[in-house]
């Protein structure tokens, strides 16, 4: 039996698979040999959200396999398309075209190569087959650590990267104003041509042959100009694309405990970097192509009319001095007049997040005060700016009439003298008009480009914040992943804390541990279950999941494994289902399951589209128990190995919470690990071991009920632990304890 044969003598026929089906298997045998393991009907499910690659236009297709490797929550792939011809070894295994299916390209054998639908059929073809192809490839994004200048600027880095990227098309549209001040001397040689040759003479033809040309000059200048502006905008709708996405991949990527607590404040500023990518964009910026025509002028100036050019040095140097006296001020204003935006931004949102409570306690008028008084601000600022502004451009105006002025005057004198024409006046009036004028404006110009720097400098401050993954490090995806958490020797703190508010040396969760975590207010509990999420990260020490230090694995591994709900349940604009899944495709059957057992199916009955029904921004229109069962149910249908909740039921009655636990009792693995942090007896239910926190440290460790309720019994906790480890019960939970 020949080779080929053999290879195509795979039991099912790709081919005969709906194209959708096709097209997941070959994904996912990808990702498999990637190293992402993901189930068959989950990428089934992300392509149908993100549209069956149709291999039509390369572009397309890109997107459409980004938009499902996205809903996979697989962030860490960059992908590029290529022609089958132009392929390389390095680039495979890669997804391909074949027959209006995908395949995945497994190898090269000489002529040859071998093509795997990912339902257990291979072929082997000769490579011109796959000439043309289309073929798509998953390049493991690294994050390069960056050189030191964009380490410190990456905003800055980011924007001139885009622009860099299309310094020719820049370059094009820099010369295009070039070539308009050139036309503007054109015009003047015109008029000088008309006084001194056509006036005197009434020489028409000439006149006529002079507006020919002259004319063809004005057309092919305005085309520039709306090319140029037809360019720019283009440019400035990619950048903004670009570069905003990209803002927001690393905003999203930011650690969560490194994040700053003023979330107005933290939009105002990522907001800066449109205002810079619009200045940097618009077409205010390329009349400082104009500025070196200042100075052309003034020499074709002097050599019409000689002496008359120093009027022009001299508004020139005066329009220049007074420019830079200005914007020094009007630097200062600005930057005073941002940091109170971004302020005043911060109090907006946090004045509407809290309106309930501010309603509630009637404290809206601090609110106001405080708003008021940053506006006041904020137009003060403005109206010093615009004076400022206004007075320079009145100089600058008044500069161009009184040279305009003096011009005439010399020029009527070197007229009698004979050695200027009248059509020499009247080119060099028109040329000195965009002499002072280009000046003034650049200057202008420097001012809003220092306002669009100091915005960078707020993004910069943003994107510089520290990331989930460490540049340079290639982050782990085990194969198998077990559930045993372990904390060795953990501190962390928030932010400026003078002590930590976690102090743990030695804390393991073993395979199948279901522990309850008590503690009072502010001992630390939520912000334990967060490290153990790997959503914060220790100052010192690691904790593990399975022998791998959290740091090190890749956040979307991380995830699949470990849910953590918190206690606050957050839901977002859009349908309950897209809630309910938020960050992963999760098949209708399991979601619908989930919804059944919380009893939220019977809850939410009154709307009449069910799991479509629409969720308001901020989730608006769910009570709070409603949403802490949502909750509930993002975590049931990603079916995690570790589950980490932060008071599930604390707005549910008990029948409800009661019903919650044994659906989540019902759906444990043998080997999963349960934490809930919660005083509720219910929970108690479901754990065995009890964990007990104080002011960040473990104080209590070993069976849930000699601890817990010789804790209720009064016994201070160092006595209860001593006494519940005694306890012959304590052997179900593991006890590993710190002091
Ligand atoms: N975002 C934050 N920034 C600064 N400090 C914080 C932050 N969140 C919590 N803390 C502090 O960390 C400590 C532990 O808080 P944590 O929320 O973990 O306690 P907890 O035991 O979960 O409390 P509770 O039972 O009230 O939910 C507290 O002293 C708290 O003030």
């Amino acid at each position: 039996m020949d080779r080929n044969h053999a290879l195509n003598a795979a039991p099912a026929s790709a081919a005969a698979a709906a194209p959708a089906a096709v097209a997941a298997a070959a994904l996912q045998r990808l990702l498999g040999l990637l190293g992402h393991g993901v189930e068959r009907e989950a990428v089934h499910h992300a392509l149908q959200a993100a549209g069956t690659p149709s291999f039509g236009q390369g572009r397309e297709t890109l997107r459409q396999l980004d938009g499902a490797l996205g809903k996979l929550g697989l962030f860490n792939f960059e992908l590029a398309s290529a022609r089958g011809r132009t392929l390389e070894p390095r680039h495979l295994p890669l997804l391909i075209e074949h027959e209006g299916m995908s395949w995945v390209l497994l190898e090269q054998r000489g002529e040859h190569v071998v093509l795997d639908s990912g339902v257990g059929e291979l072929r082997e073809l000769p490579r011109a087959e796959i000439a043309d192809a289309l073929a798509v490839w998953l390049r493991p994004r690294t994050v390069a650590a960056a050189p030191a200048d964009d380490d410190a600027q990456p905003a800055r880095a980011l924007l001139w990267n885009a622009l860099r990227q299309r310094r020719r098309l820049l370059s094009e549209i820099a010369l295009a104003s070039l070539l308009t001040s050139v036309l503007a001397v054109a015009t003047g040689l015109f008029s000088q041509q008309v006084y001194d040759r056509v006036v005197p003479s009434f020489a028409l033809s000439t006149l006529w042959a002079l507006v020919g040309i002259v004319g063809v000059l004005l057309v092919f200048d305005f085309a520039l100009r709306v090319v140029r502006a037809r360019m720019l905008d283009r440019i400035a709708c990619e950048i903004d694309e670009e570069v905003s996405s990209e803002v927001f991949r690393v905003l999203g990527d930011v650690r969560l405990d490194a994040r700053p607590r003023a979330v107005g404040t933290l939009a105002a500023q990522v907001g800066g970097l449109e205002s810079t990518r619009a200045f940097f964009t618009s077409s205010v910026l390329f009349t400082l192509a104009e500025i070196p025509f200042a100075l052309i002028f003034i020499v074709v100036i002097a050599c019409i009319a000689g002496p008359v050019a120093w009027i022009y040095v001299a508004a020139a140097a005066v329009a220049l001095v007074v420019g830079l006296l200005a914007q020094a001020r009007v630097r200062r204003l600005t930057a005073q007049q941002q940091v109170s935006m971004h302020h005043r931004n911060g109090v907006l949102v946090e004045a509407i997040a809290g309106s309930e409570t501010l309603k509630a306690l009637g404290a809206g008028w601090r609110f106001a005060e405080r708003w008021r008084a940053l506006t006041h601000d904020i137009s003060e600022h403005a109206r010093r700016q615009r004076a400022t502004n206004a007075l320079t451009g009145s100089i600058a105006a008044s500069l161009s009439s009184t040279s305009y002025l003096g011009v005439v005057v010399c020029g009527v004198y070197l007229i009698q003298d004979g050695s200027l024409t009248v059509g020499g006046l009247t080119a060099i009036t028109m040329l000195g008009s965009r002499v002072v004028g280009p000046i003034a404006a650049g200057i202008h110009l420097l001012t809003q480009a220092h306002a669009a720097t100091l915005a960078l400098k707020a993004v910069n401050a943003v994107l510089s914040l520290p990331a989930e993954r460490d540049p340079g490090v290639q982050l782990l995806r085990p194969q198998q992943l077990g559930a045993e958490l372990r904390l060795e020797g953990v501190r962390f703190g928030y932010g400026e804390a003078p002590v930590p508010q976690i102090d743990i040396d030695n804390l393991t969760l073993a395979e199948g541990d279901r522990v309850v975590l008590v503690g009072p207010p502010g001992s630390g509990k939520s912000t334990l279950l967060r490290l153990l999420a790997g959503l914060y990260r220790p100052s010192a020490g690691r904790v593990l999941l399975g022998g791998y230090d959290l740091a090190l694995l890749e956040p979307d591994a991380l995830r699949r494994a470990v849910a953590l709900l918190p206690q606050e349940v957050q839901m977002f604009r859009g349908s309950l289902r897209e809630n309910l899944c938020l960050g992963s495709v999760v098949e209708d059957q399991r979601l619908l399951d989930a919804v059944h057992a919380l009893g939220l199916d019977a809850m939410l009955a009154d709307h009449p589209r069910g799991l479509d029904r629409p969720i308001a921004e901020g989730g608006s229109g769910l009570s709070v128990g409603q949403r802490q069962l949502c909750g509930v149910a993002r975590a049931m249908a990603r079916r995690p190995r570790v589950w980490l909740l932060d008071e599930p039921s604390s707005a549910l009655d008990p029948a409800t919470e009661q019903r919650m636990y044994q659906a989540i009792e019902r759906q444990l693995g043998e080997r999963d690990v349960l934490v809930i942090a919660t005083h509720r007896p219910a929970a108690a239910s479901l754990c065995r071991r009890a964990i007990l926190m104080q002011r960040g440290r473990v104080v209590g460790d070993g069976d849930r009920d000699a601890l817990v309720y010789r804790l209720r019994a009064g016994q201070r906790p160092a006595q209860a632990q001593a006494q519940a480890q005694a306890a012959p019960a304590a052997a179900d939970g593991v006890a590993t304890v710190n002091s």
